[in-house]
């Protein structure tokens, strides 16, 4: 989304169509790394000798050297751009202007997404082993960070436009007001459109999973009876979002909107002078 435009920035259906566009993105990139092994040694510290002193996995290194660059052409100064590595040099661009959307705050959980797609991603996509395509594994590991720490920071977006419902304004200033959390994750939830989420995710990665062929048929089957592997399992892409993708987008929302009221005036409160 160009967040350089100024209208209709919060639209919540523009917001939700962005999310559907990084469910491909994502898809994409996780079918990208599931053609490599795990390679473990990758993100292990300690592996290999970095000429700067850099102590940390390969992944680790490469992620900070990339990241170095895209600061300096100032990606982290979009407001729906997270890095993961401190710390990182000014940009060599003139700042943009950005209309505001965002209410002032801090939160950045790249530091969960890591350690759950480690933990709990790779080992699932990827073939056990060693394939000594680190350099592969690794560019892929990178636009998989990127495309879910972008996706689950866009809870920030979309916390945004639901507080700035005025059908639902005052309701979530009583409850950030009493610290209720689990009384705005209750409002903020919609379990209709996780549950269509989680169905069309599905299909999109039987879909994008399988080859097709010039007629358009999906490849079930090879020649033969062998059954063609998918690319990654539907079940890992829908079982990723469930236990992860959208609770973690929530937290986002939950943590945004706990500190939505700091330093700001309820413009609809009667002032008396
Ligand atoms: O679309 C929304 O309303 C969102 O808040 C996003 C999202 C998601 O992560 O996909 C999260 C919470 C809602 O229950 C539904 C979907």
């Amino acid at each position: 989304m160009n967040l350089l435009e100024k209208d209709n920035a919060l639209s919540l259906a523009r917001l939700r169509d962005v999310l559907i566009r990084l469910e491909d993105t994502i898809i994409f990139a996780l079918i990208e790394r599931a053609q490599f092994a795990l390679n473990a040694c990758t993100y292990q510290p300690g592996v290999y000798e970095y000429n700067d002193g850099y102590k940390g996995s390969f992944l680790g290194y490469f992620l900070h050297e990339m990241e170095k660059v895209h600061s300096r052409v100032r990606r982290y100064t979009s407001p729906d751009e997270y890095p993961f590595t401190s710390p990182l040099p000014a940009p060599i661009l003139p700042t943009l202007d950005f209309p505001p959307t965002l209410h002032p705050n801090h939160i950045n959980v790249n530091s969960d997404i890591m350690d759950r797609y480690l933990q709990d991603i790779v080992p699932k996509i990827c073939a056990p082993g060693d394939d000594l395509n680190y350099g592969s594994s690794a560019t892929r590991d990178v636009e998989c960070l990127q495309a879910l720490s972008k996706r689950i920071h866009y809870g920030k977006f979309i916390a945004e436009s639901k507080f700035q419902d005025p059908a639902q304004q005052q309701t979530y200033i009583q409850l950030i007001r009493a610290k209720d959390r689990d009384g705005i994750m209750e409002l903020l939830t919609n379990r209709t459109v996780e549950a269509a989420l989680l169905r069309r995710l599905r299909r999109k990665a039987m879909i994008y999973g399988h080859d097709i062929t010039e007629k358009g048929d999906i490849i079930l089957e090879d020649e033969g009876s062998t059954p063609t592997q998918q690319k990654i399992p539907a079940d890992v892409v829908v079982d990723l979002y469930e236990r992860f993708v959208i609770p973690l987008t929530k937290e986002v929302e939950v943590e945004y909107l706990l500190k939505r009221l700091d330093g700001w005036q309820d413009p609809s409160a009667t002032t008396s002078s």
